[in-house]
């Protein structure tokens, strides 16, 4: 009797434990749908919003200028539209409102802007009472700048609804420095959610689409500044880069993109998803249609004014004697790092642009990529040390965006299943891939102890002179390296998931800090994709399958080379940059 209400009593606690779990776990599951509810309706409103304020502005500057005014404006290289408003010929309110028509018909077309900034109309009035031009190096200059980048009064939501409003309270150095040099920055641009894919969008603003082909990607994170300046929206724009997310989207939209080296270029008053990463280390960086207009932009921004905001800023101002100097260079050159074959129209360009430097007088070699696979193993391990922590911190709450959910879905697997883990994944792949079961076993690692992170430091250290070593030969050091920003071409979003795959030529430059840019010099031909229909890659795989499958419609797209110099030397990459322009021409 006694036993039987005791275990009565325990049926009764249990239950109502069960009971009140079940309460509590339903009360977290409709708070969190609630939650999630009350974001969505924000991002609806925002957006609506701002489309509204375009459309609004639209009109407004409908009958402002004439065509043909517009076309002279829309006609000029970023270095003769700062010199025609030095002189007086256009002013920049015009130029403004010019470059503003033409975004926003841009943006109609790829989804490339979020935001109008409101606050360049003033800027551009003022500058136009300003009585001596000519002390502004980018007198009148519209620049657009990623979502990321602070402005004072409006909100950097890195594509993350609940940042919808979180308004900045200050200008970043950055744009506090271009304003102070007479440029006008008017627009922000869209970005793959928490910069974190090398797609184009987030669920916030929606995706962005290529200038060249509307239903394929223009690459990421940077995609509105590649989709914008691709299109003719803009001639000069900021991007960020922490693996790939420059010089990516530059080469899917056929324009020049910079990644200076780290430190170089203020990063205070931008936003972005982890703070604190060292090796791993976001840049920012100049875009725009020609190489001109990155010097233009490198040489003015590296002035007192960004040294004095951030004095963590090494105070180097531009090398013109680097830059300017006329001796022949020694540049490596690589149509494969031997992880991800380059599809043929990729190797061409490098093969094209090896020629191009060659008659311009420079001495090509042919280059190794030293051990790319051991990059990637420290690339991986330092980039989620925190086992995706703060990844997954961010995106509570938020509607992910389809092409980061593998990414999250490998960050969320549980750390004890990692090793069965990549074993199925090996075993379930048809292609049966060694290389795709270590990347889920990199993603899947618990985060990592201090020891561990201080190790992986050491050991990128010691890459870095491994592979500088590399550059030291006994016929003549090497001053420079060309090779490709990606073993694909655009093609569409749903191809641009596996972003190892897509990544290695990039965020190698990350991992060693070098200073590297993109240049386009060709389009991909029906030869490139008759050649295309034998590629199998080296490996054979479900990647290597993707990135055939990708490029197979690309006739008629932009194909890039990649540049890179050791660090510090920026100057001369934008040199070997501008020399491989000159060589082929704009395309
Ligand atoms: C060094 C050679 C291979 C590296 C491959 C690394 C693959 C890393 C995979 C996921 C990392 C995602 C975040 C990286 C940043 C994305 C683009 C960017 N914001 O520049």
């Amino acid at each position: 009797m006694l036993i039987s209400t005791e275990s009565k009593n325990c049926n009764i606690i249990l239950l109502t434990l069960c009971g009140l779990t079940t309460a509590y776990g339903t009360v977290i599951v409709l708070s969190n749908w609630r939650k999630n509810r009350q974001l969505r309706k924000k991002a609806l409103k925002r957006r609506e919003n701002e489309q509204l304020c375009m459309q609004q502005l639209l009109e407004q500057l409908a009958n402002n200028y004439t065509k043909e005014e517009q076309a002279e404006i829309l006609g000029l290289n970023a270095v003769e539209l700062v010199s025609a408003a030095q002189q007086g010929k256009f002013s920049p309110l015009k130029i403004l409102e010019t470059y503003w028509t033409k975004a926003i018909s841009c943006t109609k077309a790829t989804n490339c802007i979020t935001s109008v900034i409101k606050v360049a109309k003033a800027e551009a009035q003022e500058l136009g009472a300003c009585t001596d031009p000519s002390q502004f190096p980018l007198f009148g200059l519209p620049v657009s700048v990623k979502e990321c980048y602070g402005i004072k009064d409006m909100d950097a939501t890195i594509g993350l609804m609940s940042e919808i409003n979180n308004l900045d309270l200050d200008d970043c150095v950055l744009v506090k420095v271009l304003k102070s040099l007479g440029a006008v920055p008017f627009v922000k641009t869209n970005l793959s959610q928490i910069t974190f894919s090398l797609a184009s969008g987030n669920p916030l603003f929606g995706d962005t689409s290529n200038p060249h082909r509307l239903e394929f990607t223009p690459g990421g994170s940077s995609s509105g500044e590649g989709a914008l300046i691709g299109g003719g929206g803009s001639l000069l724009g900021f991007g960020t880069d922490t693996g790939g997310s420059i010089r990516f989207p530059s080469h899917l939209c056929g324009i020049c993109g910079f990644k200076p080296t780290c430190n170089r270029l203020s990063l205070a008053g931008l936003h972005g998803p982890i703070p604190g990463h060292v090796n791993i280390a976001t840049t920012i960086g100049p875009m725009a249609r020609d190489v001109d207009t990155l010097v233009l932009a490198m040489r003015s921004i590296l002035c007192p004014l960004m040294f004095e905001l951030d004095p963590y800023i090494v105070p180097m101002p531009f090398d013109e004697k680097l830059f300017g100097c006329t001796k022949p260079l020694r540049i490596g050159y690589y149509v494969d790092d031997g992880f991800n074959k380059p599809v043929p129209a990729v190797q061409r360009a490098v093969m094209m642009a090896k020629k191009h430097l060659e008659t311009s007088g420079h001495i090509l070699v042919p280059y190794k990529i030293p051990n790319v696979e051991r990059a990637w193993e420290l690339f991986m391990s330092l980039c989620f040390a925190d086992g995706g922590k703060r990844c997954k911190e961010i995106l509570k709450n938020e509607d992910i965006d389809p092409v980061l959910v593998p990414l999250i879905q490998k960050l969320y697997f549980p750390k004890c299943l990692g090793k069965l883990g990549s074993f199925l994944v090996n075993l379930r792949n048809c292609w049966k891939s060694p290389r795709i079961a270590k990347d889920f076993s990199l993603l899947v690692e618990k985060e990592r102890n201090i020891s561990t992170v201080w190790n992986l430091e050491a050991q990128t250290f010691e890459y870095k002179a491994k592979f500088f070593s590399t550059w030291v030969q006994p016929e003549g050091n090497l001053d420079a390296l060309i090779g490709p920003p990606s073993a694909m071409v655009a093609g569409p979003q749903k191809h641009f998931e596996d972003t190892t795959a897509i990544l290695s030529y990039t965020a190698l430059y990350v991992l060693l800090n070098c200073p590297a840019g993109c240049v386009p010099v060709t389009k991909v031909t029906q030869d490139d994709i008759d050649a295309l229909k034998n590629y199998e890659g080296h490996f054979g795989d479900a990647w290597d399958k993707n990135t055939k499958d990708a490029c197979m419609d690309s006739v008629g797209l932009p194909v890039g080379v990649q540049c890179i110099t050791k660090p510090w030397k920026d100057e001369l990459c934008l040199r070997v940059m501008l020399d491989l322009q000159k060589s082929v021409g704009l395309l």
